[in-house]
């Protein structure tokens, strides 16, 4: 998908939402279970009942690795069924992968030639040649984790230099060399708040994918506050806030509550822009 067609289902949706596919059998109803395939069957609902208020969909892999065979198929049937009826939303693998040259070459294959994604999240700590392989495919993204929504984001990332640079503005500088804003978009983290300044002065175009709303408790407001640019340039994701509103039978229903709450307060941020 091309930045200006995701544009334009932003505009179409009056929504940047992304909903987090991360689908837990724990967590599941209790009446999905007897299901042959439970967590595709509750995936299923979720998307149906959800798909207006969003414009992009994030299964994260760890959920669906964890189930191991049976969980990977469950991974793809969701993305065949997403392909299937929902083409024109931003389908995200979270897979945070990045590795020598070849084998990201074979991450890039997995995500973008066999599952047919539109992107996929990748660490950058191993430089260039881990994170070009991605960055071959046309309409394909990377998103690359710039600074995280946890604690841990104090660590490395919020390091700084001798110079005063921080190791999250290195990220974005360098890798601006490698992509641009037609294949590249950074992770942010909707917990970090007036750090999207800083952000912006580094990356004043790119689409940012901020997920810590909801469960991790970032603020939609603030984020759009020093986050947002003439184009929206946001994906803002919640994964446990919206999939998990009830463990009733009534899940799908309080999914599709919490994203229509969630997708009207980003129409009102969207109307501070014009778009
Ligand atoms: O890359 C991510 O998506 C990600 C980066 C980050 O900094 N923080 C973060 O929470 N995520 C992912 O975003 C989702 C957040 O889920 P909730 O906290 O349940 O909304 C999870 O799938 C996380 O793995």
């Amino acid at each position: 998908m091309t930045r200006q067609d995701l544009i334009n289902q932003i505009k179409e949706k009056q929504s940047f939402l992304c909903i987090g596919l991360d689908t837990d059998i724990r967590k599941i109803p209790e009446h999905l279970l007897k299901e042959d395939d439970p967590i595709f069957a509750f995936n299923k609902a979720i998307i149906d009942a959800t798909a207006s208020y969003c414009v992009s969909y994030k299964p994260n892999l760890a959920f669906y690795e964890a189930a191991g065979i049976k969980g990977m198929i469950s991974f793809e049937k969701t993305i065949q069924y997403l392909n299937d009826n929902y083409p024109m939303h931003f389908i995200i693998a979270d897979a945070k992968r990045g590795d020598i040259g070849n084998t990201s070459a074979m991450y890039a294959r997995t995500f973008f030639e066999e599952y047919a994604l539109d992107a996929i999240t990748v660490a950058p700590y191993m430089g260039e040649d881990s994170v070009t392989p991605f960055l071959g495919y046309d309409g394909k993204w990377v998103i690359l984790l710039a600074l995280t929504s946890n604690k841990g984001s104090h660590d490395f990332q919020l390091t700084e230099d001798n110079t005063g640079q921080r190791l999250f503005e290195k990220v974005i500088l360098k890798s601006q060399q490698w992509g641009n804003q037609e294949n590249m978009m950074y992770v942010v983290g909707a917990t970090q708040g007036e750090m999207f300044k800083d952000i912006r002065n580094v990356a004043p175009n790119h689409f940012l994918l901020v997920p810590g709303v909801g469960a991790q408790g970032g603020s939609l407001q603030e984020v759009c506050k020093y986050g947002m640019t003439k184009d929206c340039g946001l994906l803002v994701n919640s994964s446990r806030g919206i999939i998990y509103a009830s463990k009733g039978n009534d899940f799908a229903e309080a999914a599709a509550k919490n994203a229509k709450a969630l997708q009207a307060e980003m129409a009102a941020e969207l109307n501070k822009i014009n778009i």
